[in-house]
């Protein structure tokens, strides 16, 4: 039995026509639209491909998008300077430094100068502080696209058993989070696991953002679960994700694909999270269960 597609692309394009509808509410009741500034520095290829698609996906929900592209000799200070800016811009709402950043820029500082009630990445320190703590703040967007992407195939999360492969600040700890917050039982394993598979053998929910082509084989899945592969690889034969899909697909009850999968939700979230942090800045409610 072949494993049920996750179909990311389609769930994304759900999500954002849900995020449009909520953003003509809030024209109508704010008489001004969402905002989104995205700064891209430098000439990273795959960083332009991204962040076009963000500005597209925001302009097509009604948001307005303010594109900041700098040379790639761009300071830190000059970086610094520009968040500050932005911090005090009204019609920004949400900020987005994307990431890689330049080897001579002091990537933490930038990111911690983002004023966390504008942090639609959800990486200040602050926010992952309050996902950790049970606060309501802003989560980042790729595990929270992963949630919305499990709940399609499990309605209620809470007491199956979770495995998340990687433990970076950006996926596999708020992965981590928010599954603990849906009352999963958690392993994170990570480069220095004794032995990785063991674990993922035995989980109903994998979810894989290790950056390695194909790391996840197939022989590691246990049957009928559920796999999440945030993988993003670049390789000859085109993008690939974390894990051996072809081989998993045969394994697995469900499974996301890549591309179609992780990718499109995390762009789907990102306006959403432009939405909610407009609102919460406004001082109006915005609709949780359709969001
Ligand atoms: N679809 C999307 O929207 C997004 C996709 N991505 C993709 O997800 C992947 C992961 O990204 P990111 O979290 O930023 O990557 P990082 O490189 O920051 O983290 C990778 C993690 O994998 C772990 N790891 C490496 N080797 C092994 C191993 N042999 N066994 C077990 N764990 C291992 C590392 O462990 P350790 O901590 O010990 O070094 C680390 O925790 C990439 O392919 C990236 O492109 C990322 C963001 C968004
Ligand atoms: N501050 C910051 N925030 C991020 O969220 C962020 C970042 N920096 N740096 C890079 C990573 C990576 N990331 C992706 C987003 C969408 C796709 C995506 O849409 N992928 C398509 C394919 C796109 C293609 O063909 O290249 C898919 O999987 O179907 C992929 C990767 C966000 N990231
Ligand atoms: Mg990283």
């Amino acid at each position: 039995m072949s494993a049920t597609i996750i179909d990311g692309k389609a769930i994304a394009a759900d999500l954002r026509a849900r995020v449009a509808r909520g953003v003509t509410v809030f024209r109508d009741q704010l008489g001004r639209a969402p905002g989104l500034a995205v700064v891209l520095v430098g000439e990273d290829p795959a960083s332009a491909v991204y962040v076009r698609n963000k500005g597209r996906s925001t302009r097509e929900a009604g948001m307005e998008s303010f594109e900041h592209r700098l040379p790639d000799t761009t300071t830190t200070d000059e970086l610094l300077e520009l968040v500050a800016r932005l911090n005090g811009d009204p019609a920004v709402d949400g900020i987005l430094v994307q990431l890689p950043l330049p080897a001579h820029v002091d990537a933490q500082a930038v990111l911690q100068a983002i004023d966390p009630d504008k942090d639609v990445d959800g990486f200040h320190p602050v926010n992952a502080g309050r996902l950790a703590t049970g606060l309501d703040g802003l989560v980042p967007c790729t595990p929270l696209g992963c949630i919305m992407m499990l709940r399609t195939v499990h309605p209620n999360l809470a007491g199956l058993d979770a495995v998340v492969v990687g433990r970076s600040n950006i996926v596999g700890k708020p992965m981590a989070q928010l599954l603990l917050r849906e009352s999963c039982t958690v392993t994170v394993v990570h480069s220095r696991s004794r032995d990785a598979f063991a674990h993922v053998r035995q989980a109903d929910i994998v979810v894989a953002a290790v950056g390695i082509p194909g790391f996840i084989p197939g022989s590691a899945i246990k049957p009928g679960a559920t796999v999440i592969d945030v993988g993003i690889n670049r390789t000859d034969t085109g993008l690939v994700g974390d894990v051996d899909f072809a081989a998993a697909r045969e394994v697995a009850g469900a499974i996301t694909p890549v591309p179609g999968g992780v990718g499109p939700m995390t762009i789907a979230c990102l306006i959403r999270n432009t939405l909610v942090a407009a609102s919460l800045r406004a001082g109006v409610p915005y609709d949780r269960s359709a969001l």
